[in-house]
């Protein structure tokens, strides 16, 4: 690597990859809303991205992450609220226009130039520069994505996960302090789709850029980012890294979209909560202490943290097997418990229960579990119920 590229070494980009929340901000959204006429598309949104953390915005369709990325972009303007990148206010009481913030944006569809080679698309853009100087600066880039001999090439010439390379070098060529990522891998059959995540992280790692994706697609937003922020309706529901937003979700609309949930009621007792799968010692659920004792909650649990078999000797079943569907290497059961709830449980083949007989289901989480007060849609940082004006 030339020392002109921002590419810290290895051992940089590991460490940034061990704690992405220290470092300066290098954009800050504070009370961020955009209107549309009387449509309020994104409610007063404040969020904080440090210097080489990737932060993905994840939601369902329409929830408004395109629309915040536009507004980093400068291709919106906020009807309220400000940005700042580095520090300096590009939106809010003074407008930045796009090509001035130092953002970069891979579009969706790549968006490269077909008559141009994979060469010349990356050195669009570094039009200025002394010419052996954006000859090695190419030359880093394509070594960077893994193209070095497929330079020459016409993006035609080239498959989709080598045109993503190509269109993310030229988004890298000018150094921008913040990349932006419009649903990068939608274009892209499922098994590049997946190839391309780890080589889109080690990529922007090793580069040691600072990044903002939006996807709706959770497996993405956990695997390939520092933190996750996931929105609703224009709100960001919460905003933590990939095993907090999966493991310990702060609302059950949150619980829901990252992947299947079930939900166990109980009462607190003691040390233990009473549920469909026996007593739950509290010291295993995250945040919840005797100072509970009497309350109703609701324990989060996936179905790997489950597991239902048929009954030994001497064991008594408290369950059913009320539906089955069949997901390749793994089977994935909905048990109705004695008491009504109904759980989620993931088994391999080897471990086939059949439908409609007794089981016995116990709990296998080999993690602290997330809990709800009983009704409540949302819970605080601090365990505290919040107003129930969200989704469920
Ligand atoms: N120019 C516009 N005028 C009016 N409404 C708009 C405009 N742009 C977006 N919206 C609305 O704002 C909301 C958020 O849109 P946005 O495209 O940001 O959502 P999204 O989360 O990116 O969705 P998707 O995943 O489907 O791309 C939607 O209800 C959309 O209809």
């Amino acid at each position: 690597m030339s020392s002109e590229l921002r590419t810290p070494d290895r051992s940089d980009a590991e460490e940034r990859e061990r704690d992405p929340e220290e470092g300066p901000a290098v954009l800050e959204l504070d009370g961020v809303t955009k209107r549309y006429g009387d449509t309020t598309v994104i409610d007063d949104l404040s969020l904080t991205v440090r210097e080489g953390e990737l932060l993905t915005l994840l939601g369902p369709s329409g929830c408004g992450k395109t629309t915040t990325l536009r507004l980093i972009a400068g291709l919106e303007r906020p009807s309220g609220g400000e940005i700042r990148l580095n520090g300096r206010s590009v939106a809010g009481e003074a407008f930045e226009p796009p090509e001035v913030r130092d953002v970069g944006v891979v579009f969706q569809e790549f968006a490269l130039f077909p008559h141009l080679s994979a060469r010349e698309n990356v050195a669009f853009g570094l039009d200025g520069m002394a010419e052996d100087e954006r000859e090695r600066r190419v030359d880093d880039l394509l070594e960077l994505v893994g193209l070095v001999d497929h330079g020459d090439k016409r993006p035609e010439e080239l498959s989709g996960g080598q045109q993503q390379r190509v269109a993310l070098a030229r988004s890298l060529a000018p150094e921008p302090h913040l990349l932006l990522l419009d649903e990068p891998f939608s274009n892209l059959d499922v098994d590049l789709r997946v190839e391309m995540r780890e080589e889109v992280r080690r990529i922007l790692k090793e580069a040691g850029v600072t990044a903002v994706s939006v996807t709706h697609d959770q497996e993405e937003a956990m695997s390939i980012s520092d933190r996750v922020a996931v929105m609703y309706e224009g709100q960001l529901e919460q905003v933590d890294s990939p095993e907090g937003v999966f493991q310990q979700p702060r609302s059950r609309f949150v619980a829901s979209f990252l992947g299947h949930a079930s939900f166990l009621s109980g009462s607190v007792e003691g040390d233990a909560v009473g549920t469909g799968v026996g007593d739950v010692p509290i010291a295993s659920i995250n945040g919840l202490a005797t100072e509970y004792d009497g309350t109703d909650i609701d324990v989060m649990v996936r179905p790997d943290d489950v597991t239902a078999r048929r009954p030994g000797a001497g064991e008594a079943a408290n369950g059913r097997v009320v539906h089955r569907r069949y997901l390749g290497p793994t089977v994935l059961y909905r048990v109705e418990l004695d008491t009504g709830d109904v759980v989620g449980c993931m088994h391999n083949h080897a471990e086939e229960v059949p439908l409609d007989e007794p089981v016995r289901v116990e709990l296998a989480a080999d993690h602290d579990l997330a809990w709800f007060p009983a009704g409540a849609k949302r819970v605080a940082d601090g365990g505290e119920v919040l107003p129930d004006d969200g989704p469920d």
